[in-house]
């Protein structure tokens, strides 16, 4: 059987990256401060954050693009600068900067098959993959942003890489960019391979990411899987009754734990349903006034969670 295994990686290593105490200033600001976090094999993990918090930076330190001031990082259990032979190992997609506008997509693709050692023929590969065979021969001074961020991406994959690693990929795209981009990494992991995402909005990989890394400032402010982060958030029925404490003591008794007291005096209990707490309120003498399903917009947790006012981002902030 072929191997799969990029040369010069250590693909038995626990997580596909790692990083730990990065850290990198920049005359007065602190772009990245002591960050640990890891992105499993297999997974679409999420680094998100607001404008400005570090991400960029992070992942120019774990490419070996940016030095950092302290901290490791490592891409396939060794780090970037250690890999034998880095295209096969991680393609990266950092903006679309190193387009040239008078080349054109085809000759672009050459020139990088060349630099990296693959035949030609994997520019034509790669460009049908991203869906750009007709545009072949445009130059990119002369595609949309959509297209040249396909191109990019086909870049990143000439060397058929194990770990994709993006920058920001969705800005710009359009609703059918956004939903081709989606179904393609979703493609990508099914393959057993792994992508590292940047975003500043959560709704935007949401639906694709199975695990989020939160940076504010710099600063790691929560890792963990998304199943955690939906459960811990996850839609309440909030219920107006005549003892709140006497329902919550009854609900503990037939194992609903997940019961918060909220300000207004309402219960607001997960994992339950209206029929099943409208029950027990009635054995145990409670009378219901209102009960209302609420659906949390897990946007405005991580806004919350950003701007350090998320009450419940858990013990340490950290879910491994
Ligand atoms: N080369 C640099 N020189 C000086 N300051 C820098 C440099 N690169 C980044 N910074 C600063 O470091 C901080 C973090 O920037 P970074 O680009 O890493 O954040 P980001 O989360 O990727 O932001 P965005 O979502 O806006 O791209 C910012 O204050 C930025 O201005």
């Amino acid at each position: 059987m072929p191997s799969t295994r990029a040369p010069g990686t250590h693909p038995t290593s626990r997580a596909a990256i790692e990083t730990h105490g990065l850290s990198k200033q920049f005359k007065s600001v602190r772009a990245v401060s002591n960050l640990s976090f890891s992105v499993p094999h297999g997974s679409i993990t999420g680094l998100l954050g607001p404008n400005g918090s570090g991400k960029t930076t992070a992942l120019r330190m774990l490419l070996g693009l940016v030095r950092p001031d302290a901290g490791t990082s490592a891409v396939l259990g060794l780090p970037f600068g250690a890999i034998a032979d880095p295209a096969r190992a991680v393609g990266a997609m950092l903006g679309s900067r190193g387009l040239h506008p008078n080349r054109t997509a085809s000759s672009h693709l050459r020139v990088y098959a060349s630099a990296i050692g693959v035949p030609d023929d994997r520019a034509r590969q790669v460009l049908h993959r991203v869906g750009l065979t007709d545009t072949a021969d445009r130059r990119a001074g002369t595609l949309s942003l959509g297209m040249r961020r396909r191109l990019v991406l086909a870049t990143a994959l000439l060397g058929d890489p194990r770990v994709l690693v993006l920058d920001e990929p969705f800005d710009g795209l359009d609703p059918a960019g956004i939903a081709w981009l989606r179904e393609f990494l979703a493609g990508f992991t099914r393959a057993g391979r792994t992508v590292l995402i940047s975003s500043h909005l959560l709704r935007e990989v949401e639906p694709i990411i199975d695990r989020l890394v939160v940076v504010n400032q710099g600063v790691l402010v929560h890792q963990g899987s998304m199943e955690h982060f939906r459960a811990r958030h996850r839609a309440r029925l909030v219920v107006a009754c005549s003892d709140p404490v006497r329902l919550a003591t009854a609900l503990a008794a037939a194992g609903i734990t997940d019961v918060r007291h909220q300000a207004d005096g309402k219960v607001a209990i997960a994992g339950s349903d209206t029929t099943t707490v409208g029950r027990i309120a009635s054995s145990s003498d409670v009378t219901v006034f209102g009960a209302a399903t609420e659906q949390t917009d897990l946007e405005r947790v991580f806004v919350a969670m950003t701007s350090g006012q998320c009450a419940d981002p858990g013990p340490s902030g950290v879910e491994q």
